[in-house]
């Protein structure tokens, strides 16, 4: 098992996985169950109208992975994808696992269904001495995000978690510490909203530039947007519950409470802090309550 504690962060195709953000990919290809090479040569062709990158226009834009079918599917891989993926179903091919490991490209390595954390981690090492020792850890299927955590821990690679069987997992796997996303492009947008609104509320980060800086505020501002529109919707329902709602029935006690609890997770801000801030939310809230519960007034 690897004794890499070490945090290893690398870039796909120029998308930085394993130090802040969560990378979202767009693509895992895979060239398994195709019938012929030709295929193989078809799918991966740069045809003239790709751009001055030489980047395939048989693949979708942006990161894409490649699991070969075969080591013929190698070389075309190694020209076009920015990993070669070592797939699931195959991982103790070991003729392909060497040849897919030294094709010079990061290698994703999955994890086979039901592989302890031992062999998972072993075929990762196995991997990066056969390459260049860029090596990604990839769970998938139904992923199991407890082993994801103790691999990015005992491993110090990063780890992806491939999400395209089930999109909605996207914000747990975020949770759980995942260093990217393999979505496909149906699971893009959840993808995004989980990297952002999961990523800001509990993925804490120690950007050093001005952008990195706006960017991460911008994620923490798209969690607390999310809570804001929760939080107005629950003080609406609270106003047709109460015998008397809206300002006439405001319950200044209720209000000192939040805020001192409140206090007790964000400590800087404090009550003093916390007060006007909670005090316009508030407002903000029944202000919304009123409008919606207001009589339409004849034109
Ligand atoms: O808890 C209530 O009684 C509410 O009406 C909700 C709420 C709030 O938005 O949290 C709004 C007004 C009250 O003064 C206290 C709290």
């Amino acid at each position: 098992m690897s004794s890499t504690l070490e945090r290893q962060a690398l870039t796909l195709g120029g998308l930085p996985v394993g130090e802040g953000r969560p990378a979202i990919i767009a693509t895992r290809v895979s060239l398994r169950g195709r019938q012929t090479h030709e295929a193989t040569s078809a799918l991966l062709r740069v045809s003239p109208a790709a751009g001055p990158d030489g980047r395939s226009a048989g693949l979708t834009p942006g990161v894409t992975l490649v699991e070969p079918a075969t080591a013929a599917d190698l070389p075309a891989i190694a020209a076009h994808a920015d990993a070669v993926v070592v797939g699931a179903a195959w991982t103790r091919d070991i003729p392909l696992v060497r040849a897919a490991a030294g094709t010079g490209l990061p290698v994703v390595v999955e994890r086979r269904p039901g592989a302890s954390l031992e062999e998972w981690l072993g075929l990762a090492d196995y991997c990066a001495v056969e390459g260049d020792g860029r090596v990604i850890l990839c769970e998938g299927g139904r992923p199991d995000l407890g082993l994801v955590r103790a691999a990015r821990t005992a491993s110090g690679r990063p780890v992806l978690v491939d999400v395209t069987g089930d999109p909605e997992l996207a914000a747990a796997a975020v949770a759980a510490g995942a260093d990217g996303l393999v979505a496909g492009p149906e699971g893009r947008a959840l993808a995004e909203e989980a990297v952002t609104v999961a990523g800001g509320l509990l993925r804490p980060e120690s950007p050093a530039t001005l952008p990195e800086c706006r960017a991460a505020i911008d994620r923490v501002d798209a969690a607390l947007a999310a809570l804001l529109e929760r939080r107005v919707e629950l003080a609406g329902t609270v106003q047709r519950i109460k015998p008397v709602g809206g300002f006439a029935g405001r319950d200044m006690d209720r209000e000192r409470a939040l805020v001192a609890r409140m206090a007790k997770r964000a400590p800087s801000l404090g009550e003093p802090g916390l007060a006007p801030i909670m005090n316009a939310v508030i407002e903000a809230g029944l202000h919304l309550a009123e409008r919606r519960t207001a009589p339409l007034t004849a034109p």
